[in-house]
């Protein structure tokens, strides 16, 4: 005898626009600022690209984001409760091995689940490694795995694919696709263009201090060009004047969202996510099967049996 269940977890992601609001930022009181006034909006299922030239401020704009820094003036509001941040750096000069970094993280992080991250990062000969032995490429690996445990709903990825082989670089984008499609925005700084195949990616660039959308550094591409999704131009979407109107923005995070029912524009406020799922499992484990069902946070909405 099987049994189908059909499952739906309502309503465990939050959803709600990040906002930055003229942030500045310098390392010291008479140092140059190295971000000036950016103004932006970081809506839920937003992937962006942020590119610019060697030492343009990019890893500090990174920071702000993170809440790793604070803004020298202006503000950075709503900013998603959990957030995942992977250096470009990952600091290595800690007294564990991969797997004892994992499970401290993992404690940290209230019980997440970090080894199907280490098993798609493509980690397992690593786990018993310690961190000091590990070459540049996998330490940034454990940067990547211990970001992405706690299902981020603000995932930050400085130089992601620097130094990762051919088939972790190429998990990457897929895995920022389904942190968008369940309404987290993940940004990343990229030098390689690794993310650029995605649909819908928004491009930010940092020039002389300034953060501009819908533009490479390449001046040439700068200016007044239209997004490509919801043809609102660059910097009105950066000033979020596009998301301030009563139309529901067109875009990633609605098409995340299909087929959920109600007002769209209530999607920017509480995500309602929902992934239907068929198990098939011996009857006789179903009432544990559903305990720890609940116990996770989903409900059962419908059982069938089949002979
Ligand atoms: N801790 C720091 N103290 C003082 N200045 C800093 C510090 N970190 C970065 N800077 C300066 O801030 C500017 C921006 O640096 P940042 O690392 O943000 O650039 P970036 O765009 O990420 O560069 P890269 O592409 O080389 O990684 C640079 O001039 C850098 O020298």
């Amino acid at each position: 005898m099987r049994l189908f269940i059909t499952a739906m977890r309502p309503d465990i992601y939050r959803y709600s626009t990040m906002r930055l609001t003229k942030v500045s930022f310098r390392y010291r009181r008479h140092d140059p600022f190295v971000i000036e006034e950016a103004d932006a909006c970081l809506t839920p299922g937003d992937v962006i690209e942020l590119s610019g030239v060697n030492g343009a401020g990019k890893s500090t704009l990174l920071r702000l984001l993170a809440g790793l820094t604070r803004p020298t003036t202006g503000t950075i509001a709503d900013r998603p409760e959990v957030v995942g941040f992977a250096p470009d750096r990952f600091p290595t000069a800690q007294p564990f091995t991969v797997t004892a970094y994992l499970r401290h993280m993992s404690r940290v992080r209230g019980g997440a689940r970090w080894e199907p991250w280490a098993e798609r990062l493509n980690m397992g000969h690593l786990l018993d490694t310690a961190l000091s032995d590990l070459s540049k490429g996998s330490a940034h690996k454990v940067g990547l795995a211990q970001a992405l445990m706690a299902e981020p709903g603000l995932l930050i990825l400085d130089e992601p694919f620097a130094g990762l082989d051919a088939d972790t670089r190429e998990t990457l984008p897929a895995i920022a696709t389904e942190v968008a499609a369940r309404g987290g925005i993940v940004i990343a700084s990229d030098h390689q263009g690794g993310l650029r195949a995605l649909p819908a990616v928004r491009q930010w660039s940092v020039v002389d201090g300034h953060l501009k959308e819908g533009t490479s550094a390449r001046p040439e591409e700068e200016s007044t060009e239209s997004h490509p999704q919801d043809g609102t131009a660059p910097q009105e979407r950066m000033a979020g004047r596009h998301e301030g109107t009563d139309q529901p923005r067109e875009g990633v995070v609605d098409r995340a969202l299909d087929g959920v029912p109600g007002d769209p524009r209530d999607r920017h406020v509480v995500g309602r996510v929902r992934a239907t799922v068929a198990v098939t499992l011996p009857v006789e484990e179903l009432p544990g099967f559903l305990a720890r069902m609940r116990d996770e946070g989903y409900q059962a909405r419908e059982i069938e049996e089949t002979g």
